[in-house]
């Protein structure tokens, strides 16, 4: 894996991506870009807003401009959004750019870590367990298909976890 290659973090709503990729830039002397934070900077709003005007499809507009962008750029760890590989054309883009992690994780932890939190518009429903299941049972696929890298991440906490995925990506700079 060269300098010049994105290592992009792929996986479900809480599944570590923002927090995984920050400290993982961070050891590795990289630039960390979030791609909801970058469609948060470009319009100016926070995603739930983005949702309330222009519904999911707008939101997924804009992600797909955040990821074409963001993708021509190297060297970068970038955090996607959860729902980033449903789009054939953001999975493309994010092979060719790249190393690609997958941040495999259940959907009960997924649920546990992200129920007090208001800032997932899809999981403001009445039984976000099962949103979450449904959700992982239609993008587990998508996500393996787009991996280079499948980390299940369902034990040990975001220090340890950081350094596996950076162990498994030093082992594929080896010869
Ligand atoms: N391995 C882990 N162990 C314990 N807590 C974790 C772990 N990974 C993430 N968390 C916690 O879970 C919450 C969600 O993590 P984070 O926001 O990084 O997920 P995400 O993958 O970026 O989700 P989204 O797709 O919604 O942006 C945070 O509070 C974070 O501290
Ligand atoms: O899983 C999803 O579809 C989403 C995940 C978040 O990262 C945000 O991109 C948004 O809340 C949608
Ligand atoms: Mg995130």
């Amino acid at each position: 894996m060269g300098n010049f290659q994105n290592i992009c973090l792929v996986g479900m709503m809480g599944a570590g991506k923002t927090t995984v990729g920050r400290q993982l830039a961070k050891r590795l002397g990289r630039r960390f870009v979030d791609a909801d934070h970058e469609i948060e900077a470009r319009t100016g709003v926070r995603i739930p807003t983005i949702f309330e005007i222009e519904g999911e499809a707008g939101f997924r507009r804009r992600e797909a401009e955040a990821i074409d962008a963001l993708t021509r750029e190297h060297g970068l760890v970038l955090a996607t959004g959860g729902g980033a590989v449903l789009d054939p054309s953001n999975r493309r883009r994010l092979k060719a750019s790249g190393l690609v992690v997958y941040l495999r994780v259940l959907p009960l932890l997924l649920y546990e870590r992200t129920r007090h939190d208001r800032n997932r518009p899809l999981l403001q429903v009445a039984d976000p367990l099962a949103r979450l299941e449904e959700l992982f049972a239609q993008r587990d696929p998508l996500y393996r298909e787009v991996a280079d890298v499948v980390i299940d991440t369902s034990s040990g906490g975001i220090g340890s976890l950081v350094r596996r995925v950076e162990l498994e990506l030093r082992k594929r700079c080896e010869p």
